[in-house]
């Protein structure tokens, strides 16, 4: 029986924990492929750290001579970023490698490409680590679901951001102490601004979107805004609503009057209510739900990030890349025969959370109220509190566009009385 043999790129949070399961499991893994599956090397970047369970000669701070060794089945990329991750993909690809990855900035930037150069080489490029860590949803979309035609994909899919805001949430920790807490516990971007500023989540919608909508998107495709903006004030208003605020990625189909189907890709932070199953989605943990025509709505929920979760994807991975091996197959590649546009935010409808400064005296209220109407958004409440002559006017819309009520906002902030306009959140899940 062949031994197959297995490159690691990459040892960090991730690829620590894919070597120790791989050698702890060495005996039921191989059973379950049907074949034994070998740590021939290990590509780091600074050779001399300790690696307990990893023998000395398996490590090499040259990826790319590894890659092209001759005799790698399998790599698995857990460097991250663009580059050399995709040169070493594609060379991977090029000696015959099948490739599993956890690297969503490079599939969202450029998956066309290197599923094609994966179809070219007759190899698997398989990713499900790349979203939401853990919880399987890469393959029921792709596989599971392919019969079905899937609608809306919604969901938390950041794993520190969601630690981040409930932690601020739950215990009223401060954001740089939230944020220093989920970079120690693994969970973080080796630049966490990935996380924080929402490009993170950005790629993965643009991964689920494609696979979802049988389309091509990439994260600028997405709307995006992070949670760097987000204030205690927000999170305090959120909770006067009696909802939380989550950063949520919200992919979706829609259909014009004609019948033309385009899709829009978003990740915002939102207010959602506390009676939404997403509202109770703590720490590190994602959770997703697709719509889909036949299936109606599946939730998958578990945890997002963190070394010995995301090992748990990319393991799964290896075993069904090496059966495909085994078996002279590989697995699903790209689908993106619909070619759907993907629509600006301003297309967008949805309902918003907005907090204005303003002076308090007789006629604000009305006339803040004429601007929404005089740009179609239609208010469903109003709060204010007066205090030493300013008032914080806080409205919450029914369903608009966002270019409405971009307009409108702008309206606002030339009004006089209005000194300010202090946030504005978009509201979900009602
Ligand atoms: N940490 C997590 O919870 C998750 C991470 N991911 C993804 O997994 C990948 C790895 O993430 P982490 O392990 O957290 O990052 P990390 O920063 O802990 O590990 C990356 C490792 O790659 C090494 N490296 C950099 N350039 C290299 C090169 N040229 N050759 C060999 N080694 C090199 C670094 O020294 C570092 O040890 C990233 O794409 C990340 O987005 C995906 C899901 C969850
Ligand atoms: N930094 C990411 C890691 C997993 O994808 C996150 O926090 O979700
Ligand atoms: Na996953």
């Amino acid at each position: 029986m062949r031994t197959l043999k297995v490159a690691l790129l990459g040892c960090g949070v991730v690829g620590t924990e894919v070597a120790r399961i791989m050698t702890t499991d060495a005996a039921d893994l191989a059973a379950r492929i049907g074949a034994p599956v070998e740590l021939a090397g290990v590509a780091v970047r600074r050779a001399n750290r300790p690696r307990p369970g990893i023998p000395d000669h398996l490590i090499t701070t040259d990826a790319a001579e590894l890659v092209k060794r001759g005799d790698i089945d399998v790599v698995i990329e857990v460097i991250g970023g663009i580059e050399p991750a995709r040169s070493l993909i594609l060379s991977a690809f090029d000696n015959g490698a099948s490739v599993v990855s956890a690297n969503k900035a490079l599939l969202a930037a450029d998956g066309a490409a290197l599923h094609g150069a994966a179809a070219k080489a007759g190899v698997d490029l398989y990713y499900e680590a790349a979203v939401a860590g853990a919880i399987p949803l890469i393959r029921p979309l792709r596989e599971s679901l392919a019969g079905d035609k899937v609608n809306r994909v919604l969901g938390i899919v950041n794993g520190t951001t969601n630690f981040i805001l409930d932690k601020m949430d739950s215990t009223g920790a401060g954001y740089s102490e939230a944020l220093e807490e989920a970079t120690a516990l693994g969970y973080a971007e080796a630049d966490p601004t990935a996380d924080v500023e929402g490009f993170d989540a950005a790629a993965k919608a643009a991964i689920l979107a494609g696979i979802a909508f049988h389309s091509r998107v990439t994260a600028e495709n997405v709307f995006r805004e992070g949670i760097t903006e987000v204030t205690a004030a927000d999170i305090a208003s959120a909770k006067a609503m009696n909802s939380v605020v989550k950063l949520l990625a919200i992919c979706e189909r829609s259909t014009a009057a004609d019948g033309t189907e385009s899709v829009t890709a978003r990740v915002h932070p939102a207010m959602i209510p506390l009676t939404h199953p997403l509202a109770n989605v703590r720490g590190a943990y994602n959770a997703v739900f697709v719509e889909a025509d036949a299936a109606g709505q599946l939730m998958f929920y578990g945890p997002g990030a963190g070394g010995a979760p995301t090992a748990s994807a990319v393991l799964g991975d290896l075993v069904a890349v090496c059966r495909n091996k085994l078996g002279g197959a590989t697995g699903p590649g790209e689908s993106a025969y619909a070619q759907l546009t993907v629509n600006p935010m301003d297309d967008v409808v949805t309902r918003y959370h907005v907090s204005l400064d303003v002076a308090d005296k007789a006629g604000v209220l009305a006339q803040v109220a004429t601007v929404f109407a005089e740009h179609g958004v239609s208010i469903d409440t109003v709060r204010q509190q007066g205090r030493e002559g300013d008032a914080s006017l806080v409205v919450v819309t029914h369903r608009a566009t966002d270019a409405a009520l971009s307009a409108t906002v702008s309206e606002l902030r030339t009004l006089d009385n209005v000194r300010g306009v202090a946030s504005i959140m978009r509201v979900e899940g009602e």
